[in-house]
């Protein structure tokens, strides 16, 4: 399926946006293995998520929904009846693989093309070192066999929040030490999630490790809107002239704002009020309003907090009025797609100047985009929308295939941003 984007008056108003999708696969999981009842507010209704959704109950737990509140009940995780389908999700395939592996079960993990693409020896080593076998190569499908887990010290490099969250997820019915060293902090809703369940969670300046008690209660979870679904509607206010759009009850963990706080450096007017914790994440209202927009440089450390968001930085980066430089993106080639080849193809057929080199992106913004393009998006729900946000402020039209797969992470993506006047077709 083909959307099509072109410029736009204002992008202005309270965008509506889904709950994070991070923290719904994790609710799901932890509500899962938990004992008792977990009630979530605001979980993510996604292809991805309801991959988790569907795992969890093959591995024995109950979900339901109630009145748009979702009750997970856990169990005793079982083998279950046929392959587990993870579809398009990394963070499903990843993270459940850990959840499992101490369990006396076996599964056969599965994944669509791209997923079966995707790299998952970086989980499976540690895994196998705590004592899972795991039969396969480093590819899906991936069949588990569960096992007595030992502990571990593990170094989590490159930096993944998935490879973290299933070594600390295999970690609770480990015997001995676990502990994941983080070089470059990733993502920490699990270890904020574990705490909200009852669970121990030593967090240090860099690593991680499980405390003592190890056991989950289940409890009420709230989750807040999407940041890297947020990202969208207010990059679209950033770079289209006249723009303002607010997103309430906004996840703004510090380890996923990355690309808000590039926006602010840029110039943009960025505005955060109304902070508070929400089941032991910070919530806020954020809005963001267009400004002429400077070009910027990110070292590699600044990555992982923006790490889904860099397709974006570099739509940006292409209205801003000069050179801008990203560094430390080798991560990007391991997603949906390829990301940063989609990037400097997206952007070079759009007319934008970018030089590439080793793991670095070159931005040459002139403080306007040509556009006119048809984006090969290759299946990658972020590189789709990343382009329809440029073509709202491009001189020429953008056209996007695939972009069926904008409902992996964000169903009603282009009906939001036409609530805020966006030209999506
Ligand atoms: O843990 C998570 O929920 C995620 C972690 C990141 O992946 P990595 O762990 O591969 O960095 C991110 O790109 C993905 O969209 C979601
Ligand atoms: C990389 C992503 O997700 P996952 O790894 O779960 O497929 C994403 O949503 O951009």
């Amino acid at each position: 399926m083909d959307l099509r984007s072109m410029r736009s008056g204002p992008i202005s108003g309270i965008a509506e946006i889904p709950g994070d999708k991070s923290c719904s696969h994790r609710a799901l999981i932890l509500g899962a293995l938990a004992d008792g009842e977990t009630r979530i507010s605001g979980l993510l209704v996604s292809e991805d998520v309801m991959a988790t959704r569907r795992a969890v109950e093959a591995f024995g737990a109950r979900v339901e929904e109630v009145d748009s509140q979702w009750r997970v009940t856990g169990a005793k995780w079982r083998s279950p009846p046929g392959p587990i389908d993870c579809g398009n999700s990394g963070t499903t395939a990843r993270i459940l693989m850990g959840a499992a592996a101490g369990f006396d079960l076996t599964a056969t993990f599965t994944g669509d093309d791209s997923l079966s693409r995707r790299p998952m020896a970086r989980v499976m080593q540690p895994l196998a070192r705590m004592g899972a076998e795991l039969g396969g190569g480093d590819r899906l499908p991936i069949t588990l066999r569960g096992r007595r887990l030992g502990g571990i010290d593990w170094v989590n490099e490159p930096s993944s929040a998935q490879v973290k969250s299933a070594l600390l997820l295999a970690g609770l019915k480990a015997h001995g030490a676990v502990t994941v060293r983080e070089p470059s902090l990733s993502r920490d809703h699990t270890e904020i999630m574990l705490r909200e369940f009852g669970c121990d969670v030593v967090q240090g300046d860099d690593f991680v490790a499980l405390g003592d008690m190890r056991e989950l209660t289940g409890c009420e979870i709230a989750i807040g809107a999407d940041p890297s679904s947020a990202a969208f509607a207010l990059t679209a206010a950033a770079i289209v002239p006249g723009s303002s759009v607010e997103v309430r009850d906004l996840l703004v963990n510090p380890l996923r704002t990355g690309l808000f706080e590039s926006l602010d450096e840029m110039g943009a007017d960025v505005e955060l009020s109304d902070k508070r914790l929400q089941s032991g994440e910070v919530v806020a209202t954020l809005r963001i309003g267009h400004a002429p927009l400077q070009p910027i440089e990110i070292p590699p450390e600044r990555i992982p907090a923006m790490i889904d968001e860099i397709p974006l930085l570099a739509v940006a980066a292409a209205f801003a009025d000069g050179e801008s430089a990203i560094h430390g993106l080798a991560e990007l080639r391991h997603k949906e797609s390829n990301r940063l080849d989609a990037v400097i193809a997206g952007l070079t057929a759009c007319g934008v100047t970018v030089v590439a080199g080793g793991d670095s992106l070159h931005i040459v913004g002139r403080g306007r985009v040509r556009g006119g393009a048809r984006i090969a998006a290759q299946g990658d729900h972020r590189i789709a929308m990343a382009f329809l946000v440029l073509g709202l402020a491009s001189d020429e039209p953008v056209t996007v295939d695939s972009a069926e797969m904008i409902s992996t992470s964000f169903p009603g993506f282009a009906e939001t941003m036409r609530a805020l006047g966006a030209n999506i077709e």
